[in-house]
Protein backbone atom coordinates (compact mmCIF):
# COMPACT_ATOMS: atom_id res chain seq x y z
CA UNK A 1 0.00 0.00 0.00
CA UNK A 2 1.39 3.58 -1.03
CA UNK A 3 1.76 6.40 1.59
CA UNK A 4 1.18 10.10 -0.35
CA UNK A 5 2.05 12.98 2.30
CA UNK A 6 -0.29 15.64 1.71
CA UNK A 7 2.01 18.88 2.56
CA UNK A 8 -0.78 21.75 1.83
CA UNK A 9 -0.60 22.33 5.51
CA UNK A 10 3.08 23.45 5.53
CA UNK A 11 2.07 26.07 3.27
CA UNK A 12 -1.02 26.73 5.44
CA UNK A 13 1.79 27.66 8.40
CA UNK A 14 3.45 30.11 5.76
CA UNK A 15 1.01 31.39 4.43
CA UNK A 16 -0.46 32.49 8.28
CA UNK A 17 2.58 34.68 8.39
CA UNK A 18 3.63 35.77 4.71
CA UNK A 19 6.68 34.49 4.85
CA UNK A 20 9.19 32.78 3.11
CA UNK A 21 8.79 29.49 5.20
CA UNK A 22 8.93 27.23 6.00
CA UNK A 23 9.19 25.69 2.69
CA UNK A 24 6.89 22.35 1.33
CA UNK A 25 9.15 21.71 -1.03
CA UNK A 26 11.83 20.91 2.08
CA UNK A 27 9.41 18.64 2.94
CA UNK A 28 9.74 16.12 0.15
CA UNK A 29 13.21 14.23 0.50
CA UNK A 30 11.96 14.15 4.25
CA UNK A 31 8.54 12.42 3.51
CA UNK A 32 9.86 9.81 0.50
CA UNK A 33 13.31 8.95 3.47
CA UNK A 34 10.63 8.36 5.78
CA UNK A 35 8.62 5.72 4.26
CA UNK A 36 6.37 7.76 1.82
CA UNK A 37 5.74 6.88 -2.02
CA UNK A 38 4.73 10.15 -3.31
CA UNK A 39 3.99 13.99 -2.31
CA UNK A 40 0.23 15.29 -2.47
CA UNK A 41 -0.68 19.16 -3.18
CA UNK A 42 -3.69 20.76 -3.43
CA UNK A 43 -3.60 24.14 -5.54
CA UNK A 44 -6.72 25.49 -4.70
CA UNK A 45 -9.08 28.35 -6.64
CA UNK A 46 -8.18 30.67 -3.68
CA UNK A 47 -4.44 29.66 -3.30
CA UNK A 48 -4.90 29.74 0.51
CA UNK A 49 -1.92 27.64 1.07
CA UNK A 50 -0.19 25.66 -1.71
CA UNK A 51 1.00 28.50 -4.11
CA UNK A 52 1.29 28.31 -8.27
CA UNK A 53 5.49 28.60 -7.28
CA UNK A 54 4.73 25.28 -4.65
CA UNK A 55 3.39 23.04 -7.77
CA UNK A 56 5.31 24.37 -9.97
CA UNK A 57 8.70 23.48 -8.12
CA UNK A 58 6.84 20.16 -7.04
CA UNK A 59 6.44 18.84 -10.37
CA UNK A 60 10.15 19.95 -11.54
CA UNK A 61 11.86 17.26 -9.26
CA UNK A 62 13.14 14.78 -10.98
CA UNK A 63 11.27 11.28 -10.47
CA UNK A 64 8.93 12.72 -7.57
CA UNK A 65 5.39 10.99 -7.94
CA UNK A 66 3.52 14.12 -7.56
CA UNK A 67 -0.59 13.82 -6.98
CA UNK A 68 -1.99 17.22 -7.82
CA UNK A 69 -4.74 18.08 -6.33
CA UNK A 70 -7.37 20.12 -8.23
CA UNK A 71 -11.14 21.45 -9.20
CA UNK A 72 -12.59 20.83 -12.01
CA UNK A 73 -11.72 24.49 -13.81
CA UNK A 74 -10.19 25.60 -16.80
CA UNK A 75 -7.53 27.39 -15.08
CA UNK A 76 -6.84 23.85 -13.23
CA UNK A 77 -7.21 21.52 -15.99
CA UNK A 78 -4.30 24.11 -18.06
CA UNK A 79 -1.95 24.34 -14.91
CA UNK A 80 -1.97 19.96 -15.12
CA UNK A 81 -1.47 19.55 -18.55
CA UNK A 82 1.31 22.19 -18.96
CA UNK A 83 2.99 20.98 -15.84
CA UNK A 84 2.22 17.10 -16.31
CA UNK A 85 2.62 15.65 -12.43
CA UNK A 86 2.58 11.57 -12.52
CA UNK A 87 -1.26 11.70 -10.73
CA UNK A 88 -3.66 14.41 -10.55
CA UNK A 89 -7.13 14.09 -8.28
CA UNK A 90 -10.20 15.80 -8.86
CA UNK A 91 -11.78 17.16 -5.72
CA UNK A 92 -14.74 19.36 -5.36
CA UNK A 93 -13.88 22.91 -4.39
CA UNK A 94 -15.97 25.49 -2.44
CA UNK A 95 -14.38 28.60 -1.58
CA UNK A 96 -16.14 29.30 1.94
CA UNK A 97 -15.35 25.75 2.91
CA UNK A 98 -12.71 24.92 5.91
CA UNK A 99 -11.51 21.25 4.09
CA UNK A 100 -13.24 19.31 1.32
CA UNK A 101 -16.16 18.35 2.67
CA UNK A 102 -17.80 15.52 0.38
CA UNK A 103 -17.13 13.75 -3.04
CA UNK A 104 -17.20 14.61 -6.43
CA UNK A 105 -20.49 14.52 -8.11
CA UNK A 106 -19.47 13.01 -11.08
CA UNK A 107 -22.97 11.32 -12.06
CA UNK A 108 -24.44 15.18 -12.11
CA UNK A 109 -21.81 16.48 -13.87
CA UNK A 110 -20.95 14.04 -16.13
CA UNK A 111 -19.76 15.63 -19.39
CA UNK A 112 -17.56 18.09 -17.36
CA UNK A 113 -15.74 15.59 -15.42
CA UNK A 114 -15.32 13.39 -18.83
CA UNK A 115 -13.94 16.37 -20.80
CA UNK A 116 -11.48 17.01 -17.80
CA UNK A 117 -10.99 13.50 -17.63
CA UNK A 118 -9.82 12.99 -21.31
CA UNK A 119 -7.82 16.49 -21.56
CA UNK A 120 -5.56 15.38 -18.49
CA UNK A 121 -5.07 11.59 -19.65
CA UNK A 122 -4.22 12.67 -22.80
CA UNK A 123 -1.42 14.91 -21.50
CA UNK A 124 -0.15 11.88 -20.15
CA UNK A 125 -1.70 12.41 -16.19
CA UNK A 126 -3.28 9.68 -14.43
CA UNK A 127 -6.59 10.47 -13.27
CA UNK A 128 -8.48 9.64 -9.67
CA UNK A 129 -11.52 10.96 -9.31
CA UNK A 130 -12.12 11.99 -5.62
CA UNK A 131 -16.07 10.77 -4.60
CA UNK A 132 -17.98 9.31 -1.23
CA UNK A 133 -18.25 5.14 -1.74
CA UNK A 134 -21.63 5.59 -3.87
CA UNK A 135 -21.92 3.09 -6.20
CA UNK A 136 -23.37 5.28 -8.71
CA UNK A 137 -20.35 7.67 -8.59
CA UNK A 138 -17.67 4.59 -8.93
CA UNK A 139 -19.73 3.64 -11.57
CA UNK A 140 -19.79 6.89 -13.58
CA UNK A 141 -16.24 7.26 -12.63
CA UNK A 142 -15.49 4.55 -14.68
CA UNK A 143 -17.53 5.52 -17.53
CA UNK A 144 -15.90 8.58 -18.24
CA UNK A 145 -12.20 6.90 -18.31
CA UNK A 146 -10.65 7.68 -15.01
CA UNK A 147 -8.04 5.34 -14.02
CA UNK A 148 -8.44 5.74 -10.08
CA UNK A 149 -10.94 6.69 -7.31
CA UNK A 150 -9.99 8.13 -4.07
CA UNK A 151 -12.72 7.41 -2.05
CA UNK A 152 -13.43 10.16 0.60
CA UNK A 153 -12.94 8.84 4.21
CA UNK A 154 -13.76 12.10 5.30
CA UNK A 155 -17.47 11.47 7.25
CA UNK A 156 -15.81 7.92 8.40
CA UNK A 157 -13.34 9.79 10.28
CA UNK A 158 -15.76 12.19 11.51
CA UNK A 159 -18.51 10.03 12.96
CA UNK A 160 -18.39 8.03 15.68
CA UNK A 161 -19.80 4.24 16.65
CA UNK A 162 -22.82 2.71 13.70
CA UNK A 163 -22.45 5.55 12.05
CA UNK A 164 -19.20 5.21 11.82
CA UNK A 165 -19.41 1.49 11.15
CA UNK A 166 -21.94 2.10 8.58
CA UNK A 167 -19.62 4.45 7.14
CA UNK A 168 -16.50 1.97 7.05
CA UNK A 169 -18.90 -0.39 5.60
CA UNK A 170 -19.93 1.80 2.72
CA UNK A 171 -15.63 2.20 1.92
CA UNK A 172 -15.54 -1.26 2.17
CA UNK A 173 -18.11 -2.11 -0.60
CA UNK A 174 -17.34 0.72 -2.67
CA UNK A 175 -13.50 -0.55 -2.73
CA UNK A 176 -14.46 -3.50 -3.67
CA UNK A 177 -17.05 -2.62 -6.63
CA UNK A 178 -14.62 0.00 -7.89
CA UNK A 179 -11.62 -2.94 -8.19
CA UNK A 180 -14.23 -5.26 -9.60
CA UNK A 181 -15.07 -2.17 -12.20
CA UNK A 182 -10.74 -2.44 -12.89
CA UNK A 183 -10.10 0.57 -11.21
CA UNK A 184 -6.99 1.53 -9.20
CA UNK A 185 -8.58 2.22 -5.26
CA UNK A 186 -7.13 5.04 -3.05
CA UNK A 187 -8.31 6.93 -0.23
CA UNK A 188 -7.65 9.66 2.06
CA UNK A 189 -9.16 12.77 4.20
CA UNK A 190 -9.27 12.86 7.83
CA UNK A 191 -7.35 10.02 8.56
CA UNK A 192 -5.27 9.65 11.51
CA UNK A 193 -2.89 7.20 13.25
CA UNK A 194 -5.94 5.79 15.32
CA UNK A 195 -8.61 5.33 12.46
CA UNK A 196 -6.37 4.31 9.53
CA UNK A 197 -5.27 0.62 10.87
CA UNK A 198 -8.95 -0.19 9.74
CA UNK A 199 -8.75 1.55 6.08
CA UNK A 200 -5.85 -0.49 5.59
CA UNK A 201 -7.47 -3.93 6.24
CA UNK A 202 -9.68 -2.98 3.00
CA UNK A 203 -7.75 -5.10 0.92
CA UNK A 204 -8.76 -3.24 -2.73
CA UNK A 205 -6.63 0.04 -1.46
CA UNK A 206 -3.75 0.74 -2.47
CA UNK A 207 -2.40 3.81 -1.42
CA UNK A 208 -3.67 6.37 1.20
CA UNK A 209 -3.25 10.34 0.89
CA UNK A 210 -2.80 12.08 4.37
CA UNK A 211 -1.53 15.33 5.41
CA UNK A 212 -3.56 17.29 8.33
CA UNK A 213 -2.64 14.73 10.35
CA UNK A 214 1.07 14.22 9.64
CA UNK A 215 2.09 17.72 9.44
CA UNK A 216 -0.07 17.91 13.54
CA UNK A 217 1.96 15.71 14.49
CA UNK A 218 4.88 16.84 13.33
CA UNK A 219 4.53 20.03 15.44
CA UNK A 220 5.79 17.33 18.58
CA UNK A 221 7.31 14.82 16.83
CA UNK A 222 8.77 15.87 13.73
CA UNK A 223 8.11 15.38 10.13
CA UNK A 224 10.50 12.47 9.87
CA UNK A 225 9.13 10.41 12.38
CA UNK A 226 5.34 11.60 11.70
CA UNK A 227 5.56 9.84 8.54
CA UNK A 228 7.39 7.00 9.78
CA UNK A 229 5.04 6.63 12.43
CA UNK A 230 2.28 6.12 10.04
CA UNK A 231 4.07 3.99 7.39
CA UNK A 232 5.30 2.02 10.41
CA UNK A 233 0.25 1.59 11.09
CA UNK A 234 0.06 1.09 7.31
CA UNK A 235 2.75 -2.42 7.64
CA UNK A 236 1.22 -3.77 10.84
C1 LIG B 1 -9.20 16.58 -1.29
C2 LIG B 1 -8.77 16.27 0.07
O1 LIG B 1 -9.27 15.39 0.66
C3 LIG B 1 -7.68 16.97 0.76
O2 LIG B 1 -6.52 16.93 0.06
C4 LIG B 1 -7.92 18.35 1.14
O3 LIG B 1 -8.81 18.95 0.29
C5 LIG B 1 -6.64 19.13 1.28
O4 LIG B 1 -6.84 20.46 1.17
P1 LIG B 1 -7.57 21.28 2.33
O5 LIG B 1 -6.95 20.87 3.62
O6 LIG B 1 -7.39 22.69 1.94
O7 LIG B 1 -9.01 20.90 2.28
N1 LIG C 1 -7.01 13.48 -0.51
C1 LIG C 1 -6.82 13.45 0.89
C2 LIG C 1 -5.57 14.13 1.26
O1 LIG C 1 -4.74 14.41 0.43
C3 LIG C 1 -5.26 14.42 2.66
O2 LIG C 1 -6.38 14.81 3.40
P1 LIG C 1 -6.14 15.23 4.95
O3 LIG C 1 -5.35 14.10 5.60
O4 LIG C 1 -5.35 16.50 4.94
O5 LIG C 1 -7.51 15.35 5.53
Amino acid sequence: MHLGVNIDHIATIRQARGTAYPDPLAAVSICLAAGANSITAHLREDRRHIQDRDIEGLAAIDGLHLNMEMGVTDEMVAICERLKPKACCLVPEKREELTTEGGLDVVGQHSRMAAAVERLSAAGVRVSMFIDPVAEQIRASREIGAAVVELHTGHYANYQGAAQVRELAALADGAKLAADLGLLVHAGHGLTLENTPAICALPEVEELNIGHAIIADAIFKGLHQAVADFRAVMIR
